[in-house]
């Protein structure tokens, strides 16, 4: 931090040319760069620029736009506070600048390490505060079903996990998340916990408390925060079936090809919480934005088309960074390029095939990480929807089954990763590896699409016939492994031979239903 001191002052804050410039050139750029949700830092950035300012209490939600040389502009949101020198011990990486108020020295800070700022937020959940803005603009505090706090002063604390959003927990029961990259509508998160919560039985998601809104006189609404119940668990399911497999490889170092009962009832479990999950999904109608829909011309037509997208930016991904690949990806992704006819034929077939079974509002970014295992149950968080896609699309509706392959692909993931990434199995021959990888990921896979069919019976309206199943669950599975490369080539590129892997498989399934 320099010894820099920038004079601020609330009123007029939004006019204020100046303090945006030196937030914009100096202050903003450095403070981002470590910031765990800024999405942008392997971008490069042509421009910062302050946008609004959201007057609440003695604090401003301010929001950003960053623009880049190429790509999408992101809007950012950044609560601020103007913290007095030893007044507080604010953790150094919230704070953004020194800072003089009113004649007071001290430091410009996000807001989220200001215990004050916690404490106003709470208290205008409790009291369902609306903060009128010049403009008309409002900003409102709605709480949920879930808020039963009978006083509006309570202790809180920001938990130390590894998240995209920030995250608040008031009084241990409340788990505030605080949107950092913000859209102009309502964030699907809010929409489906508030009406899972309010109008339905499902158990299985944390319930709705409350939800913080920007509700613009000109503009649609934009989300800033939402508020449900803290779930006691111990560790994700993404590391609970780490340790499941962690006892599957100790056995197989031994020469053992073992599988405990208790594995096979957790994924029983998952399957039939997650078949809970969507026929609560399908049996909220009423409101347009939850009625189940069928699989008409228009949805076909933007399912082809998202995909076909989707395929040429990832072929385009892999040509750039082929040489980076090691020579066990570089020949996966050679067949990856090489199937390409094949693939366009397959997604082709979703504009004319015979579909009758119905749409409707899923979970939309489901893998074993989004999964919390309490003592003897599951519990399904983080609704917000696949991160690359635009908000208007993550509330469109899809089969269920687009949920169902998301987890298989987490059960492909979670097996290859702990096989081929381990100091245990490295002595054993990869396609002996290879086909203790295949024998789990069967039986596990099986185990889970049968329990979850099962909770349905047949007929279903969701799901046709088998036939249909088959076709949208194996559409499914490649358009996630298919997207999964994006992630893996810019996040963890050693890993970008698991999806691929995926690909291969299910385009074997694919061969079989050509013949
Ligand atoms: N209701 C909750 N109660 C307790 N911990 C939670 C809750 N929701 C999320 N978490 C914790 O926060 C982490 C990030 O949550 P998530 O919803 O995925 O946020 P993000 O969208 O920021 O990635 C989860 O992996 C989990 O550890
Ligand atoms: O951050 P999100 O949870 O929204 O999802 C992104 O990151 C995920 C990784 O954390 C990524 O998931 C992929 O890796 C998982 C293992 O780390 C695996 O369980 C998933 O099946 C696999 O898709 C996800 O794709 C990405 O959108």
């Amino acid at each position: 931090m320099t010894e820099f001191v920038l004079a601020i002052e609330w009123a007029g804050f939004e006019k204020d040319k100046y303090v945006h410039t030196v937030l914009e050139d100096n202050i903003l750029p450095p403070f981002i760069a470590q910031c765990r949700w800024f999405a942008g830092k392997a971008r490069s950035i042509k421009q910062l620029k302050v946008k609004d300012a959201v007057h609440f209490d003695e604090f401003i939600f301010m929001t950003f736009e960053a623009k880049y040389e190429e790509g999408d502009v992101e809007l950012y949101l950044l609560p601020l506070s103007f913290v007095e020198t030893n007044t507080q011990d604010i953790s150094p990486k919230g704070i953004l600048s020194k800072a003089s108020m009113d004649d007071k020295l001290g430091f410009l800070v996000d807001a989220i390490y200001d215990v004050n700022f916690r404490n106003a937020l709470f208290s205008s959940f409790y009291n369902q505060k609306a903060y009128d803005q010049i403009n008309k603009d409002v900003l409102s505090f709605l709480k949920g079903k879930a808020f039963i706090a009978e006083s509006e002063v309570i202790e809180s604390v920001l938990p130390n996990i590894d998240s995209s959003n920030s995250a608040m927990i008031f009084d241990g029961k409340y788990f505030l998340k605080l949107y950092r990259k913000i859209f102009a509508e309502t964030n699907p998160e809010a929409e489906m916990v508030e009406f899972i919560t309010q109008n339905s039985d499902f158990k299985n998601i944390p319930r709705f408390a409350g939800s913080i809104t920007w509700k613009r006189s000109n503009a649609p609404e934009i989300t800033f925060a939402v508020m449900v119940e803290v779930v006691e668990s111990l560790k994700d399911d993404w590391s609970m079936t780490g340790d499941y497999l962690n006892d599957f490889m100790e056995a197989f170092v031994d020469g053992n090809f073992q599988i405990r009962e208790s594995v096979f009832g957790k994924v029983s479990q998952l399957a039939v919480r997650t078949a809970e999950m969507h026929k609560a999904l399908f049996a909220l109608r009423g409101a347009e934005a939850f009625n189940a829909e069928p699989f008409d011309r228009q949805y076909r037509r933007f399912l082809h088309q998202k995909f076909e997208n989707l395929l040429e930016r990832r072929y385009t991904l892999l040509t750039d960074n082929y040489l980076r690949l090691d020579e066990q990806a570089q020949f996966l992704a050679w067949k990856f390029m090489e199937a390409k006819d094949m693939i366009l034929d397959f997604i082709d077939q979703v504009l004319t095939r015979p579909l009758f079974s119905y749409r409707t509002r899923i979970h939309g970014d489901y893998h074993l990480g989004q999964v919390l295992a309490t003592e003897d149950d599951l519990v399904i968080i983080d609704f917000e929807g696949e991160p690359e896609s635009t908000i208007t699309e993550r509330k469109i509706k899809h089969s269920p089954l687009k949920d169902v392959a998301g987890m298989i692909r987490s059960y492909h993931y979670a097996v290859s990763a702990k096989l081929f990434n381990s100091a245990e199995t490295s002595n054993i021959d990869a396609q002996e590896l290879q086909r203790a990888a295949d024998r789990w990921y069967k039986l596990i896979k099986d185990t889970y699409l049968e329990e979850y069919l099962a909770v349905f019976g047949s007929p279903h309206p969701l799901f046709k016939d088998n036939n249909e199943i088959n076709y949208l669950l194996l559409f499914h599975l490649l358009e996630k492994a298919v997207y999964e490369i994006g992630y893996e080539v810019n996040y963890r590129p050693t890993w970008v031979k698991i999806p691929l892997k995926g690909i291969a498989e299910v385009l074997a399934e694919v061969e079989k239903l050509r013949r």
